[in-house]
């Protein structure tokens, strides 16, 4: 498992020790960890045959500017030569004189716009320096960056070559790609919610250490995560193994009901029982014989996907009804899509286990619906604050959609994160792939979390099992989830052999 933290837990933890931190102790362990990297990583430019590897060190102008300073006067007394270029129009005090008198090169960026004084003695630098450097090390926003105003160095970010390593410190400056993030004190949530922008995560030790139990979010293990599968017993059948009931497609999007019966019988439900109009029927009977038409006794539902929430209300369908009908059922449901708009506060039974499965777009929505003032991009901004608040809006365990799928549930507990599905997946149908896979997990008596968490993983893993770095369609995903389902039992496996020869497994 990774924990993650809050950036205000972080400042909470780091202002309690009573330190100067504009400038005191933390610092200058932050930078020194900085420079310990850097210098390895400077090692490893040379071992691969780049001479002098010409390091460029970007100064913004708060703490995180003065981590990168004082690195870089570390690395000059350790005789490493580099640039620091401050590119904001200030810079931190104390860290210029340090590096300049340690004898680092600090030039002010010239293209910058700044109307800021030249630093003492120090010269101008050009765009050049930047595109000529074999590392760079990014300085320029921390902890304190704000999103809204970050297109400031973006013309920054583009000037890097992109055979340079990038080191950036404590968290990537918004639009900055990073090879390795050198993160201080503890991991930060916004650290997992952009995985692919931060490279490596390396953690600087500074003295400051915040509980278990506190973290703001984690992302399990895939081991901890393949134990959870369920694999049946000589003692089950189908019965014992969970039936899931299919409320979904309607006849304008039958294709949502093929998906989900598709990924609910490749998954390996005990059972799976299809509701819906006749259209679709016919389209799942053909895809998946398996299914069992009509309602029936299930220990899970699906709900929504594929159908026109608001539209088949008005026209009090069939499709609407035998939809609510499952929807208001006891057993656990899944609400996705649609359905989200039939989610009213007491359409579920009391206690009764709900997941809902929003994208941004469907949970701004739904909070709307319920006198919340909130936006699309407002979510996208901030998906754990808005996924929590979901969770304790609804009472349901949240399963909030995206480049970086987020769970929460109602209570003040951390969110679960999952960041490892390839960005391929943003393709039409895979929500629904998603929503059946979920339903046969809590049909199989998953807890809500549980499932979801496992869900996400599974989704990401069988996209990518479905063409490795390339384009997915969704029943290519659906199709991957049962080979998935195997490598997660042979994983359950090989760690309970390695138990078992005494050996601690990986
Ligand atoms: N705290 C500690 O104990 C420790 C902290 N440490 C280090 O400090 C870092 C946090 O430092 P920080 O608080 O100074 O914030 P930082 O990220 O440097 O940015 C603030 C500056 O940027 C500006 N600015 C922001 N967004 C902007 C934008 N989009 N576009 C333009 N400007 C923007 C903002 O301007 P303002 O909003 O004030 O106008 C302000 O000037 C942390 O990540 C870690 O590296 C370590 O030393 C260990 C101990
Ligand atoms: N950039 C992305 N990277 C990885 N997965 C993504 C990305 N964007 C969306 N997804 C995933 O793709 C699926 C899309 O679901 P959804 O938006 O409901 O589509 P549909 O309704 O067409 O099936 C979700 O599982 C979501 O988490």
């Amino acid at each position: 498992m990774r924990a993650a933290w809050s950036v205000d837990a972080v400042r909470a933890a780091e202002e309690a020790t009573g330190d100067d931190f504009t400038d005191g102790a933390l610092m200058q362990r932050a930078a020194k960890g900085l420079a310990d990297i850097v210098r390895r990583e400077v090692a490893e430019l040379e071992r691969r045959g780049v001479t002098s590897p010409r390091v460029v060190v970007l100064v913004g102008p708060g703490n995180n500017g003065g981590d990168a300073l004082y690195a870089a006067r570390d690395l000059a007394v350790d005789g490493i030569e580099c640039l620091a270029l401050l590119v904001a129009d200030k810079a931190h005090v104390e860290g210029v004189a340090a590096a300049r008198a340690a004898g680092v090169d600090v030039a002010r960026y010239e293209s910058a716009s700044h109307s800021g004084p030249e630093p003492e003695g120090g010269g101008r630098e050009s765009a050049h320096a930047i595109a000529h450097a074999d590392l760079v090390v990014d300085g320029i926003l921390g902890i304190g960056a704000d999103p809204g105003r970050a297109a400031t160095w973006k013309a920054l970010a583009d000037l890097i070559p992109i055979q340079a390593f990038v080191v950036a410190v404590d968290c990537p400056t918004p639009g900055f790609r990073a090879d390795i993030t050198v993160t201080f004190g503890e991991p930060k949530t916004s650290l997992m919610l952009a995985p692919a922008a931060n490279g490596r995560v390396e953690v600087v030790d500074i003295g400051i250490h915040l509980p278990l139990g506190e973290q703001e979010a984690m992302r399990l293990s895939g081991t901890h995560l393949a134990h959870l599968w369920p694999v049946p017993g000589p003692r089950d059948h189908k019965y014992t193994r969970g039936v899931v009931g299919l409320a979904t497609g309607s006849d304008a999007f039958p294709g949502a009901a093929v998906l989900g019966a598709v990924a609910a019988v490749t998954t390996g439900a005990g059972m799976v029982r299809y509701v819906g109009p006749r259209r679709a029927e016919d389209a799942v009977t053909a895809a998946a014989p398996e299914v069992v038409h009509g309602s029936g006794r299930v220990q899970a539902w699906v709900v929504g996907s594929g159908i026109d929430g608001p539209s088949e209300r008005e026209h009090e369908s069939d499709r609407y009804d035998s939809a609510m009908a499952a929807l208001r059922s006891e057993e656990p449901v899944v609400i996705d899509a649609g359905a989200l708009t039939w989610f009213e506060p007491g359409v579920r039974p009391e206690g009764a286990q709900t997941v809902i499965t929003p994208h941004a777009g469907e949970l701004a929505t739904l909070l709307q619906s319920r006198d919340i003032d909130v936006e699309r991009s407002t979510v996208e901004a901030d998906p754990v604050t808005w996924a929590r608040r979901a969770a304790n809006e609804t009472g349901a365990t949240v399963l909030l959609k995206g480049g970086v799928t987020v769970i929460a549930s109602p209570g003040k507990g951390p969110v679960t994160i999952e960041n490892r599905a390839p960005h391929w997946l943003a393709t039409a149908g895979t929500g629904d792939v998603l929503a059946a896979l979920l339903g046969v997990l809590l049909a199989a008596g998953l807890e809500p979390r549980s499932a979801a968490a496992l869900a996400a993983y599974t989704h990401g893993r069988a996209a990518h099992l479905a063409n490795p770095d390339g384009p997915v369609r969704a029943l290519d995903v659906a199709m991957s989830l049962g080979r998935v389902a195997s490598e997660l039992v042979a994983e359950q496996r090989r760690v309970h052999e390695e138990r078992r020869a005494g050996r601690f497994p990986r």
